[in-house]
């Protein structure tokens, strides 16, 4: 009987033999030690004809935390849905590392592969306390009645509340998260993603809709989540990506017009005209 399944089990199409397994999956394993998390190189995306990008390059290091802004119908977003696989560029390549090709996987691969995307709108589960809504984004897609009965381990606990204290929620851990402020849904919501262990963070304009306080926490989070994780943050508000920026890449037309520090972008006369001359 045994060895009746085992002569099936090596004779399935699709069975993957242990001593191949390795090779098979090395093209998935995330090699970054030539510096670069992220190659973006010769993208271009048109909407009927309309570029939005066009023959973009962009490298994103290894645990940098890299702003990118740039005016209106730059293509920020469209550069954002290219990474996480909603879009599909016309030409161009997308790496994660020096191995992963982005544009043979799909947008939940993406994810899972360590991509984990912030949008601007918070989306928590409302009704859900905030421990509950970390435990459901760790736990992935098993169904929040399944995850709410299961019981947590001592690791996974401990786990939930170090990504609460990294996001200033601890004392809040018992709240339904429908009552927090604008701010705090924001953080938690980072604080869900963090429970995907996400090696790349891409968040949009997080700031927008903050209190004062509430910006400058948020500064706080994504400069210490930099070095861990490689951060890229979408952001208009200037004073914002000053606070947090060590390079700021300038989109414009669908492709990079200038990239350095804050003073250098600020001061390019380009830059001015396009984008910071009403500032
Ligand atoms: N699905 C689509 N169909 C047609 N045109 C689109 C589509 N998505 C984006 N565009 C166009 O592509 C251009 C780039 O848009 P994108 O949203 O990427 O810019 P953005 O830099 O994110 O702008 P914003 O700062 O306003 O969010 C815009 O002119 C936009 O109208």
């Amino acid at each position: 009987m045994s060895g009746l399944r085992t002569t099936r089990e090596l004779l399935r199409r699709d069975r993957v033999f242990d001593f191949m397994a390795p090779a098979l999956s090395r093209d998935m394993v995330l090699d970054t030690t030539h510096g670069p998390i992220l190659y973006l190189e010769d993208v271009s995306v048109s909407f009927d004809g309309f570029k939005a990008l066009n023959a973009l390059n962009l490298y994103i290091d290894t645990g940098e935390l890299r702003c990118i802004i740039g005016p209106n119908g730059a293509g920020k977003t469209t550069m954002m849905d290219v990474i996480t696989g909603r879009t599909r560029p016309d030409t161009g390549t997308v790496h994660f590392g020096q191995r992963i090709d982005l544009l043979r996987l799909d947008e939940p691969a993406i994810a899972e592969i360590g991509i984990g995307r912030k949008f601007q709108k918070p989306t928590v589960f409302e009704q859900h306390t905030v421990f509950e809504n970390l435990e459901l984004a760790m736990r992935g897609s098993k169904g929040v009645w399944h995850t709410l009965r299961a019981r947590l381990t001592g690791a996974q606990r401990d786990r939930i509340d170090e990504v609460l204290a990294s996001i200033g929620l601890t004392g809040e851990h018992g709240r339904p998260a429908g009552l927090l402020s604008h701010g705090q849904k924001q953080w938690l919501e980072i604080g869900m993603l963090l429970m995907q262990d996400p090696k790349l963070l891409l968040v949009d304009e997080p700031v927008a809709g903050m209190t004062a306080g509430e910006t400058e926490r948020t500064a706080e989070l994504l400069t210490s989540l930099a070095g861990g994780h490689s951060v890229v943050v979408v952001e208009h508000d200037m004073a914002f990506v000053r606070s947090i920026a060590r390079k700021v890449t300038v989109l414009h037309e669908g492709s990079v017009l200038a990239e350095g520090d804050m003073d250098t972008v600020q001061n390019d006369p380009r830059v001015v005209e396009v984008y910071l001359g009403g500032e």
